[in-house]
């Protein structure tokens, strides 16, 4: 087998914190944000790294890029130990943090594109037809003389997976990449990335709060709570364990009795019957057919489609309730 593209053992980083504990005394407190993980990620996997605000994701995502120091434990990353390597290393990954940008935020898109191919040294001959292609792929050809603090979050999105894949990563890591994007926005970003591994073999990391993006682009979960790794498996395996269903939410013009639609359950009705809520597995139907069932004998007005919560997993995986 080839060597890992990241490898922690036993991956441990704790925050001192100083909390108000009297009106004039200060106490620490020690936080352990990362408490002891251990994972192997081959090249070419797609990871999903998922748990609830304040579980450890992005401190362990800081770990790995060589922004923060493990407390304890080993860590390296393309075969290197990222702190000492940082820059190497800027060679061999992309990162992409959906709250913080990697572009300039006073210059047009195209001259952060020209920027980060001269940082990485590409000969202007290999980056422009990379330069190019991505800016296709992304549908950025319009946008290029923007500057990109007038980009939409969706269009400022595609420009920063863009910049992170300008010198053709072997690992690309996502931290909340669709965080506030439009279901639109969503998907085709879902579809690059998509596209983009299979096409170039791009080891994906990602950390998200939206199990669509889990469901549509990693084979493999990691599911952390409280700094320690609580599953490791592929997303069915997961399933297995912890009922994913989503909940169709059907607004109708009119009171009716429970809509009994094959595949789904009626979990609830609301205003008379004028609202009704319908959990169902992905594996088992889609929404398409569930709403096409429920259009056959009522009419719809208004729906919206709820995904599983990621906290609500979470805490399933550890009170071991196993789905039926
Ligand atoms: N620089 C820091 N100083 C002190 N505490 C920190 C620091 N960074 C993170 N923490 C704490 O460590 C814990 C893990 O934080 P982290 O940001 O890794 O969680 P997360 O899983 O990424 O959460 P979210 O989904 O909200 O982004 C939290 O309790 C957080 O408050």
């Amino acid at each position: 087998m080839s060597e890992p593209i990241i490898e922690f053992t036993d991956l441990r980083r704790t925050f001192v914190v100083r909390t108000k504990a009297g009106l004039l005394r200060r106490a620490k407190r020690e936080v352990h944000a990362v408490d002891g993980i251990s994972v192997t990620i081959q090249p070419g996997e797609a990871c999903g790294y998922i748990g609830a605000n304040g579980a450890g994701k992005s401190t362990t995502i800081k770990m790995i890029t060589g922004i923060l120091v493990p407390s304890a434990g080993t860590v390296r990353t393309c075969g290197m130990e990222p702190v000492a390597n940082r820059r190497r290393l800027a060679r061999e990954i992309g990162v992409v943090f959906g709250q913080r940008s990697q572009l300039w935020w006073d210059l047009p898109l195209r001259e952060s594109f020209r920027i980060l191919a001269a940082i990485h040294r590409i000969r202007a001959a290999d980056a422009r037809p990379r330069i190019d292609q991505l800016i296709a792929d992304l549908a950025l050809g319009d946008l290029l003389d923007t500057p990109v603090r007038q980009l939409s979050l969706g269009e400022r999105m595609r420009g920063e997976v863009a910049a992170a894949l300008v010198h053709r990563p072997r690992l690309l890591v996502l931290d909340e990449p669709t965080i506030g994007l439009d279901m639109i926005s969503k998907e085709r970003l879902r579809n690059f990335l998509q596209a983009e591994r299979a096409q170039q073999g791009t080891t994906l990391l990602l950390t998200t709060h939206d199990m669509g993006d889990i469901e549509r682009l990693c084979e493999r979960v990691l599911v952390v709570d409280h700094g320690r790794l609580a599953y490791d498996g592929t997303l069915n395996g997961l399933a297995e364990r912890v009922a994913l269903q989503r909940v169709l939410v059907v607004d109708l013009t009119e009171a009716h009795a429970p809509l009994r639609v094959a595949g789904a359950e009626n979990i609830g009705t609301e205003l008379d019957g004028q609202r009704q809520r319908l959990a169902f597995s992905p594996e088992q139907t889609t929404a398409a057919r569930v709403l096409a069932e429920v259009s056959a004998q009522a009419e719809v007005v208004d729906l919206t489609l709820e995904e599983p919560a990621i906290e609500e997993i979470v805490r399933t995986l550890y009170h071991g309730q196993v789905a039926s």
